[in-house]
């Protein structure tokens, strides 16, 4: 991929490509105004135009003919979403004519810009930090409220502003640091002393931070859970009704479930891939036993097994993965711990709560006021960064002169965060994943 420029003039496509009310095609860059006022009906209107306001108009291509009817929002330098000169086309959302108004622009001179481009831009001029670029997209592709409101407080910059907190106080630190080293024989200056307490606030707040990842991830990518238990004990009916349909078949004939089923469903907002197996038993049966070897293997790549045990029938627990013991047909024999009836509905909301702990077990909930990050990026450098300053606190005795080497080097992972270090690299490949007119 070519690299990314930026003030060259580009446009892109802001809104889908598909017949609409309205579409926004946004331009950005040096001298995008003018360029544009030369192919609109109110030149003179558009050239002196304020910034962060509208003009309504008509865009005119060379021949002079109408392409069509729009409303510009225009931002000068230092404005808008890139903070370079802009221009947002409101036009109306026909197929035919965005390809008249594209086809214009690349005659003045503007071209189609690349994914991520503009939100690039924005973070290069200072708009944003590498945090709150991130967030753009997180926001974009999120798919739960949980996961959009806790995106937009990042991209509103609460992520960024308690980094900063971070900064300034390691910054304090190296700065004391660095007094040492200029008054190193001067007998006026204490010895210096390591700030463990304040070190040791600023790692319980980074681990709370990097537990909230995990919790996130539940959010955005869902969780594999399987039903399984030996044959007849309830699990396509327990499918069913979770997932509120009547796609399993149910039968009192044992066997009836052959090979698994799969449906989406969410347990308390947190999205979830549920899988009906065919019941666990030994069998001659070929096509039963493919059945089961496949159940098995699925519960290998689960996040999280049912297991239903049917009354008067052992527990048998073999494999490895998380799992729910669960006392199935409650109705017919009442047993200790938990159980269910698909027929009266007893314990089946017990049930779902169980299966929401489980899958948040070990992931801090958020509920506790930390910011919640959601990028894989984010969470490796803020486990650098906690090693750094564990490192440090165990480094006690080391001269002060290397001690301020250290606080350079959390500090320089505290900056690749934020996007105040980093390389071109790691800017192409972070922006290259965004969606086109970002
Ligand atoms: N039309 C439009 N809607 C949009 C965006 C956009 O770029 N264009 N956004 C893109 O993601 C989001 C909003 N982001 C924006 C960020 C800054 C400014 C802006 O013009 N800021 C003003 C200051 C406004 C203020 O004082 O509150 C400025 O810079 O002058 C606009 C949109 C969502 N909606
Ligand atoms: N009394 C009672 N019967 C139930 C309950 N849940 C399921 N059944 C009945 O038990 C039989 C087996 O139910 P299924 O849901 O098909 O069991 P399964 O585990 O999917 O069985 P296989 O697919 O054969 O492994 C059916 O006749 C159901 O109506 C329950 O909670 N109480
Ligand atoms: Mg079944």
């Amino acid at each position: 991929m070519d690299a990314y420029t930026t003030n060259e003039p580009i446009y892109a496509l802001a809104t889908p490509y598909a017949p609409s009310a309205i579409a926004i095609v946004r331009t950005s860059g040096d001298g995008v105004i003018n360029l544009i006022a030369n192919v609109f009906s109110r030149k003179e209107k558009l050239i002196k135009a304020k910034s962060n306001t509208l003009v309504h108009g008509c865009l005119v291509d060379q021949a002079g003919d109408s392409v069509d009817e729009v409303v510009l929002a225009v931002y000068r330098e230092g404005h808008g979403y890139t903070g370079e000169e802009a221009i947002e086309i409101n036009a109306h959302g026909s197929l035919t004519g965005l390809k008249r108004i594209f086809s214009l622009l690349e005659s003045i001179g503007i071209k189609q810009a690349k994914k991520g481009e503009f939100t690039y831009r924005a973070f290069m001029h200072g708009r944003l930090d590498l945090t709150q670029a991130e967030a753009v997209e997180e926001l974009i592709s999120s798919k739960s409220v949980r996961g959009q409101a806790s995106a937009l407080e990042r991209l509103e910059g609460g992520l960024k502003s308690r980094l900063l907190k971070i900064k300034s106080s390691l910054v304090e630190m190296l700065a004391s640091l660095e007094v040492q080293l200029d008054y190193a024989e001067d007998e006026i200056l204490e010895d210096w002393v390591m700030p463990r307490e304040e070190i040791n606030n600023i790692i319980k707040a980074l681990e709370e931070m990097i537990r909230t990842y995990s919790a996130g991830t539940i959010y955005r990518e869902g969780a594999k859970i399987v039903l399984a238990g030996s044959t007849n004990a309830g699990k396509s009916s327990l499918f069913n009704l979770l997932t509120k349909e009547d796609r399993a078949i149910v039968s009192p004939i044992a066997g009836t479930t052959r090979d698994y089923i799969e449906a989406y469903t969410t347990i308390m907002d947190i999205p979830v891939r549920l899988f009906d197996t065919a019941g666990l038993r030994d069998s001659d049966d070929v096509i039963e036993s493919e059945g089961i070897k496949r159940s098995e293997r699925l519960i290998d790549e689960s996040d999280l097994v049912i297991l239903l045990i049917s009354p008067g029938e052992e527990e048998h627990i073999t494999w490895k993965t998380k799992t729910i013991v669960v006392k199935s047909k409650n109705d017919l024999e009442k047993r200790d711990g938990l159980a269910i009836s698909t027929l009266s509905g007893e314990g089946i909301g017990a049930l779902i709560e169980r299966i929401h702990e489980e899958l948040l077990n070990g992931c801090d909930n958020s509920e506790s006021g930390a910011i919640s990050i959601d990028s894989e990026r984010q969470r490796d450098l803020l486990v650098k960064l906690v090693e750094m300053l564990r490192f440090i606190l165990s480094n006690e005795n080391e001269s002060v002169d290397i001690m301020a080497l250290f606080f350079q080097s959390a500090l320089s992972i505290l900056g690749e965060i934020t996007g105040e270090v980093t390389n071109e690299e790691i800017l192409d490949t972070l922006f290259s994943k965004f969606c086109l007119g970002k």
